[in-house]
């Protein structure tokens, strides 16, 4: 089989269909580890892992007395640039071929079905056919909305947001999304000025309405001028290096040095001859939960990862390559398919137990449904809400640890749809959540699960208790 692109996606899928038994060929034209190793989760979360580490120390007495100064700006670049493995992706390649997968550096196109071309660098091309499978990973990349000046005064998106060799003096960004909050968090920590535009009331507006609003005061409190309800109406820069001037619907402007977009993604599908196989260039390509391209007949072309727009999410895209490169293996020798409603085969998290952290201050780490969305979806439900810094575990971990939780109960079916904690260090509780969420875990049962003390996840005994168990 071939797969297109080498991010996590491609490369996860790539080594399941290999275990499976096909013989593999995988095509990157950038660096083997994709959008996540380099421009994304490892150096965004290698720039903001020692702010929360500071923001701990300063929150336990004994400790914060032994801090002294703010971060050590160009030490935290510096092992940012070692999780970005210098963006050098020799690691990543031993890994595939080591696993027996075959690389071919270059462009890949779709050219009818299940053929690839790939254009090499010498400009040559090496045309595969697959005799059994076509799987496009190919990603995203940051959306650069039509803003008047945009395009001219040379915006930063997320890949110069986290490979920046240094903070610029004035950070305007625009978008109140994971982006846009992620690295107002960090800049502003490395010394930036930053404002944050963001054209709606809310933050993170995804989420349960109370994370965003705790992030909104986490941001403030550091010092980033968020504004709500601020749209650009055009963008200048003067010069060519010279400040970026952002004028605002209704009036008003913002100066800065450099300007961030973090409004969301496109699809890495223009230039991969989708037209050849009568689909849309530029389209998201719609999936079935076996992750089989669903406008493509006789099932050979399959989509992982973000450029299916399921979940934007790495381990979302890991998980749907396990899916889909069982199932390509299952096919492959004629095994049957397992699409039963939490079958081998079939990404059926996707659709309602989505876990996702946002690594600010505070954090916030949610799984599965808001309450506004499982009402939405038509459920019986019950909220419970817990300041998370009641409990014995999250007043050692924090002097007046500062956290809420929600947990969303569907009455009808018994068990947990939704969770949402917020507060530090909170991340590292949400695959508890997840298990609750995913297993159905009866209520009754869950009672059984007994947190150990002291420590934050006695906040689940709380929901309990709350709930009237
Ligand atoms: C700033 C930022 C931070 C993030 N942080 C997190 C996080 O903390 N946790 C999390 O779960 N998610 C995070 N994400 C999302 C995560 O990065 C993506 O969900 C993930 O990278 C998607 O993986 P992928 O394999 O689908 O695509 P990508 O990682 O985009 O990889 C696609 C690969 O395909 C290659 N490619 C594209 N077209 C072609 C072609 N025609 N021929 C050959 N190769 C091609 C590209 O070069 C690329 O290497 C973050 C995103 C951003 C922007
Ligand atoms: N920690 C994490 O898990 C993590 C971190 C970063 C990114 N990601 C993933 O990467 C993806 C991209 O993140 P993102 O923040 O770019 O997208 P996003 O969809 O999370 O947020 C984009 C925000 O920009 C706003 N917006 C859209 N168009 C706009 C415009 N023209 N002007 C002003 N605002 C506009 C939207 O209303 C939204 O609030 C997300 O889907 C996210 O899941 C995950």
């Amino acid at each position: 089989m071939v797969v297109l692109g080498a991010g996590p996606a491609g490369e996860n899928l790539a080594d399941r269909a290999h275990a499976a038994g096909l013989s593999v060929v995988i095509i990157e034209r950038e660096l083997v580890g994709g959008e996540c190793s380099y421009w994304a989760c490892m150096p965004s979360k290698a720039l903001l892992r020692p702010v929360a580490a500071r923001h701990d120390a300063l929150r336990v007495d004994g400790a914060r007395q032994a801090m002294s100064g703010d971060l050590d700006v160009a030490a935290v670049l510096a092992r940012r640039d070692r999780f970005a493995s210098d963006w050098n992706d020799e690691g990543q390649v031993s890994w595939l071929t080591g696993a027996g997968i075959d690389l071919i550096r270059g462009d890949g196109r779709l050219d009818g079905e299940r053929r690839v071309t790939v254009t090499v660098a010498d400009g040559g091309t090496r045309s595969i056919m697959a005799r059994h499978a076509v799987a496009v990973a190919t990603g995203s990349r940051a959306a650069l909305p039509p803003v008047p000046g945009l395009a001219d005064a040379r915006p930063w998106t997320s890949r110069e947001a986290t490979s920046a060799k240094r903070a610029p003096g004035r950070l305007i960004v625009i978008g109140g999304g994971v982006v846009g909050v992620e690295m107002a968090t960090a800049w502003r920590a490395l010394g930036s000025e930053v404002t944050l535009l963001v054209r709606g009331s809310r933050l993170l507006t995804s989420m349960e309405p109370f994370a965003g609003e705790a992030v909104l005061a986490g941001l403030r409190s550091a010092g980033v001028d968020v504004r709500t309800g601020a749209s650009a109406s055009s963008v200048h820069r003067e010069g060519t290096d010279g400040p970026v001037t952002v004028r605002l619907d209704g009036g008003g402007e913002v100066e800065g040095d450099e300007i961030l977009m973090a409004v969301g993604r496109e699809p890495n599908t223009d230039d991969i001859g989708l037209e050849t196989i009568g689909l849309a260039p530029g389209s998201w390509l719609a999936v079935d939960d076996t992750c089989v391209v669903e406008e493509v007949r006789e099932g050979w072309l399959y989509a992982v990862g973000d450029v299916n727009h399921r979940a934007l999410l790495t381990h979302q895209g890991k998980y749907q390559a396990r899916v889909a490169g069982d199932a390509i293996g299952a096919v492959a020798s004629g095994e049957p398919l397992e699409t039963g409603r939490w079958g081998r085969h079939v990404a059926t998290a996707d659709h309602a137990a989505v876990p996702q952290v946002v690594f600010t201050d505070p954090e916030v780490a949610a799984i599965g449904l808001t309450a506004e969305q499982a009402r939405r979806d038509g459920r019986e439900i019950k909220v419970v809400d817990y300041e998370i810094g009641q409990v014995a575990g999250a007043g050692l971990y924090a002097d007046g640890f500062q956290g809420s939780a929600r947990m969303v109960v569907d009455t009808e079916r018994g068990h947990l749809v939704g969770v949402t904690f917020t507060g530090p260090g909170v991340g590292e509780m949400l695959h508890s959540a997840t298990i609750a969420v995913v297993g159905e875990v009866p209520l009754e049962r869950l009672w059984h699960a007994v947190p150990s003390y002291p420590t934050i996840s006695e906040v689940w005994l709380r929901f309990l208790e709350e709930y009237g168990c």
